[in-house]
């Protein structure tokens, strides 16, 4: 064979090859867009599972945000009603009533089955949890919350979650009472200066948010208080920033752009970055002094706030310093420690603002109800003293309260699970081949009638008289810290805070719904009020205009 002809030997079979390539190429996309979403849909179809359509490409995401702005365009009607459900997870309630509660929808090409029935739900997240991972959230998102608790999986989650669960045990938690009483009787001060004609109205959702900030920075920092708040607020910075983004820009890749925002917002990103290193090299330093001076005893101590500027933190075990003493045993680097920071401010500011926003807007619905919690919080706190742990024990009523509130309007409104294996559900009814992502809409179970009741869009914090797992037809209808090993790390947390908080606002004002205020529940990562929620507080006049005795003390 000449060279010419060997050559073009060489360029056939180049040719060939590349083509045979394209062509597994090209049949490994159509399979994953086309022929993969067809052979699911058929596969749950054969289970007496349906859905939307699978559309190319895009699934039936276009008619699911066809429907929520369809939702949210008007507030609701009657304006007083709690049936939120219809406007917030407006695609869930359109589909199950054409599909029932168990259906399939589509993401593009992959598959989430959405599942409210709460037997399904015990088995996703109890017993065949091993099955089950957290999803991937979207990136803008996943920027945000830090590659911490939240998103980790497997052992490095275990270590995290054993590290850090000592932080929200009660008896730590409680040291917190005094520091976030203060805060909360503080900003009950501005108001009252505040007001005038006897009146003042406020924008809850907006004022709520330095409450929720201040407990998630005592509880991260302890004694580094003062330079961790200048870190969190660097972080509430950015997330304003990016939650904008994630309202507006739907353009893949947008993020990576260098628009001015997007400048500001990696700047800031490396500014947080770079203090909470510094933060934790200082802390880490007087852990190491106090190693060299006095023993590991003394170490702990470093790391557990007895410092003499700060007695009232004695003994508080904030999360930076369970840290710290975990990299002591090699566990947990820098990086680790700074991206856990950032997972908390995001999963505990505005998930428990929301709760407290929710909270203040029924009670200012629902007159009658908040009397009965008034008068209970003044018999058991009085009038003018500030909360304190035991007092907080004894709020009764106000704890249904809370739960009704969480009930109605649960921050995280669904969670989402992805099958890591193929698993087999329901005794056998319900095969989920594996990748297959699960939708379980939390508020949607927190509205069924056929768990609650009748009633089960009215406001009736009753409900909860004989205890949460009594409150509805199935024991787990009530999820809005989530189930199993993965529930909610932050929660004795939240409900302290929303205890506390509401408490001092009752013993202090009486509260209405302004008239600007329109009821319009909306969903954006978290349940918000769409146009804010504006309040108006009444100081209650038994009260003297002076700061209110901190009767507690730090334990
Ligand atoms: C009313 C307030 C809150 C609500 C409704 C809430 C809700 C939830 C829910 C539903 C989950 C489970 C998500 C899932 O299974 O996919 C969760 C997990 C989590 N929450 Fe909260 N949360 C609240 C407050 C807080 C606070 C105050 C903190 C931190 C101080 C916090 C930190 C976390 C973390 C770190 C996780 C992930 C736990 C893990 O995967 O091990 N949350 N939360």
């Amino acid at each position: 064979m000449g060279g010419e002809e060997q050559w073009s030997w060489m360029v056939l079979a180049l040719a060939a090859t590349a083509s045979c390539v394209l062509l597994h190429v090209a049949a490994r996309v159509a399979d994953a867009l086309w022929w993969r979403p067809r052979r699911l849909e058929a596969h749950f179809a054969r289970q007496g599972v349906r859905g939307p359509p699978y559309r190319l490409l895009v699934g039936c995401v276009r008619e699911m945000v066809a429907l929520m702005a369809e939702a949210t365009a008007k507030p609701m009607s009657p304006a007083t009603s709690h049936n939120a459900l219809p406007r917030v997870l407006a695609f869930y309630h359109y589909w199950r009533k054409i599909y029932g509660p168990t259906f399939l929808i589509w993401f593009g090409p992959t598959p989430r089955l959405t599942v409210a029935d709460p037997e399904l739900v015990r088995e996703i997240f109890l017993t065949q949890a091993e099955a089950f991972d957290r999803y991937e959230a979207h990136p803008v998102v996943r920027q945000l919350e830090g590659d911490g608790l939240v998103s980790l999986h497997g052992d490095k989650w275990a270590l995290h979650r054993r590290v850090l669960a000592p932080a929200f045990f009660p008896d730590n938690l409680n040291r917190l009472v005094p520091h976030v009483g203060r805060s909360v009787a503080a900003l009950a001060d501005r108001w009252r200066a505040m007001a005038c004609a006897g009146e003042v109205e406020v924008d809850v959702a907006e004022w709520f948010q330095a409450v929720a900030e201040e407990a998630i920075t005592r509880a991260t920092f302890g004694r580094s208080y003062e330079s961790g708040r200048v870190v969190f607020r660097m972080q509430g910075r950015l997330m304003a920033f990016a939650s904008e983004a994630f309202r507006k820009v739907l353009v893949p890749g947008y993020r990576f752009l260098p628009t001015k925002k997007n400048r500001m917002s990696w700047g800031l990103d490396r500014e947080i970055r770079r203090g909470l290193v510094r933060l934790i090299g200082r802390r880490s330093d007087a852990a190491a002094d106090a190693v060299e001076n006095d023993g590991t005893a003394v170490k702990d101590k470093a790391n557990n706030n007895t410092n003499n500027n700060d007695n009232n933190n004695k003994g508080f075990r904030d999360l930076l310093g369970l840290m710290i003493n975990a990299r002591d045993n090699k566990s947990m680097p820098v990086g680790d420690m700074v991206e856990e920071c950032k997972t908390f401010f995001f999963a505990g500011k505005q998930t428990t603002t929301n709760l407290l926003t929710w909270a203040t807007v029924l009670l200012a619905m629902h007159p009658d109800w908040q009397d009965r919690a008034r008068q209970e919080v003044l018999a058991v706190c009085g009038p003018g003293e500030l909360p304190s742990k035991e007092h907080l024990h004894r709020l009764k009523t106000l704890g249904m309260i809370l739960n009704e509130t969480l009930r109605l309007y649960p921050p995280a409104v669904a969670t989402i699970r992805r099958a890591k294996v193929d698993v087999i559900l329901g005794g056998g009814q319900l095969a989920i081949p594996r990748d297959t992502e699960l939708l379980i809409p939390i508020m949607a179970i927190h509205h069924d009638a056929r768990l609650w009741g009748p009633d089960a869009a009215r406001f009736n914090p009753a409900r909860f008289a004989a205890g949460a797992a009594r409150a509805a037809a199935h024991p787990l209808a009530f999820i809005p810290f989530g189930l199993g090993s993965r529930m909610c790390i932050g929660q004795n947390l939240a409900l302290l805070e929303a205890k506390l908080t509401v408490a001092i606002l009752l013993q202090r004002f009486e509260f209405k719904m302004s008239p600007k205020y329109v009821h319009a529940p909306t969903v954006l990562m978290l349940l918000y009020p769409q146009y804010g929620a504006p309040v108006i507080f009444r100081p209650i006049d038994s009260l003297s205009s002076s700061p209110p005795s901190d009767s507690t003390q730090a334990s």
